[in-house]
C-alpha cells in the first residue's frame, strides 16, 4: 500500500511538474489480478483499484497501518465498476455490478471479495473508503438509481450529466459522497466555473478517455492554478484548498468522491474568472 501525506497550500505553490504528479496523481490503479491501495492522510481517504482476473480478490486490512482486524471495522466503502460485469461478495451475499453500477458497503462488513464474470472482459472496481462512526445498510446502487443533475451547455463545451450514486438523497452514509459525471459528446470541460470546498476534500478519477487523449486537470488555490496531465484511468487527489476542474483533448467521464465535515453537495465556494489566476 502506498501512503500519501497532506500538504500546506504554500508548499503546493513551489512544486514542479514532477512534484505535483508525485503528491497528487494516482496511476496504475488497474493491474490484472491485483488490488491497489493508496492511503491519503487527507481526511484518511483510501483510494482503491481492484481488477480481478481468474480468481476473486479479497479486500483485506493492513493491521500495521490501520490497527484493526478487518478493513471496514471502522470504515465505509463506495464502489463503482468501470470495467466488465463483476460480482462483489459481502459476508455471503452477492451483488452484481455492470459497468457504471455502484455499491455502498457499511461499517462492520467483514468479508468482501471481488470477482470478474468473464476474464476476457474483466471488471474494474474503483473504490473510495472513508472513516465511519455508524453502520448504514450495504446496498447495490445500480446506475438507474442515481440522482441526476444536468449542467453546462454545448456553447461552453461543458454540457454534462452528474450522477450521484452515494448521496443523502439516494442512501445514507457517514461521510462519503460519490458518483460520476458524463460529458456529452463534443464537450470537454468539467467543473468550470471551478470551486473549492474548505469542508471537504475530493478525488477525481478519469475514465472512458481514449488512450491517445489526455485531460489537463486543473488544481491549486484559485489564484495559483497548476495543471496535471492525466491519462485514462488515473486519479487526482484534491486537498480542500485546491480547485478540481479539467479540460480534455477528447471526451471522458470521471468519478468524483468526497469526504469531510458535511455531505452538502451544493455548498461549494465558487471561484469566478475574476477570482482565478
Ligand atoms: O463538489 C463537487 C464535485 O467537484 C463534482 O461533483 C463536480 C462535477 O462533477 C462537475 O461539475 O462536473
Ligand atoms: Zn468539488
Amino acid at each position: 500500500m502506498e501512503i500519501r501525506h497532506p500538504m500546506h497550500p504554500g508548499h503546493g505553490k513551489v512544486l514542479d511538474t514532477e512534484g505535483l504528479r508525485r503528491e497528487f496523481l494516482v496511476q496504475n490503479l488497474f493491474v490484472p489480478g491485483s488490488l491497489k491501495m493508496v492511503y491519503s492522510h487527507i481526511d484518511r481517504i483510501v483510494i482503491c483499484g481492484i481488477m480481478p482476473f481468474n480468481e476473486s480478490l479479497e479486500l483485506k486490512t493492513d493491521r500495521g497501518v490501520f490497527g484493526v482486524d478487518y478493513f471496514l471495522e471502522r470504515r465505509e466503502l463506495g464502489v463503482i465498476n468501470v470495467g466488465g460485469p463483476g460480482t462483489i461478495r459481502i459476508d455471503g451475499t452477492d451483488y452484481s455490478l455492470d459497468c457504471k453500477d455502484g455499491l455502498y458497503a457499511g461499517m462492520g462488513s467483514r468479508e468482501i471479495s471481488f470477482s470478474s464474470r468473464d476474464s476476457a472482459d474483466p471488471a474494474k472496481f474503483y473504490c473510495l473508503s472513508g472513516t465511519a462512526h455508524k453502520r448504514y445498510d450495504t446496498q447495490a446502487v445500480p446506475r438507474g438509481k442515481a440522482r441526476e443533475l444536468h449542467l453546462g451547455s454545448d456553447e461552453n463545451c461543458n454540457r454534462r450529466v452528474i450522477r450521484q450514486l452515494i448521496h443523502p438523497a439516494v442512501l445514507p452514509s457517514c461521510q462519503l459522497v460519490m458518483g460520476y459525471t458524463e460529458l456529452a459528446k463534443g464537450n470537454v470541460w468539467n467543473t468550470m466555473p471551478a470551486h473549492t470546498h474548505e469542508r471537504r476534500m475530493e478525488v477525481y478519477f478519469y475514465f472512458e478517455l481514449d488512450p491517445d487523449q489526455a485531460v489537463f486537470h486543473l488544481m491549486g488555490e484559485p489564484r495559483e492554478t497548476r495543471h496535471i496531465l492525466v491519462r485514462n484511468e488515473e486519479a487526482v487527489i484534491s486537498p480542500s484548498w485546491s480547485i478540481h476542474s479539467g479540460v480534455g483533448t477528447g471526451n471522458y467521464t470521471f468519478i468524483w468522491g468526497m469526504v469531510g465535515e458535511n455531505q452538502t453537495f451544493d455548498d461549494m465556494d465558487g471561484a469566478s474568472m475574476d477570482d482565478m489566476a
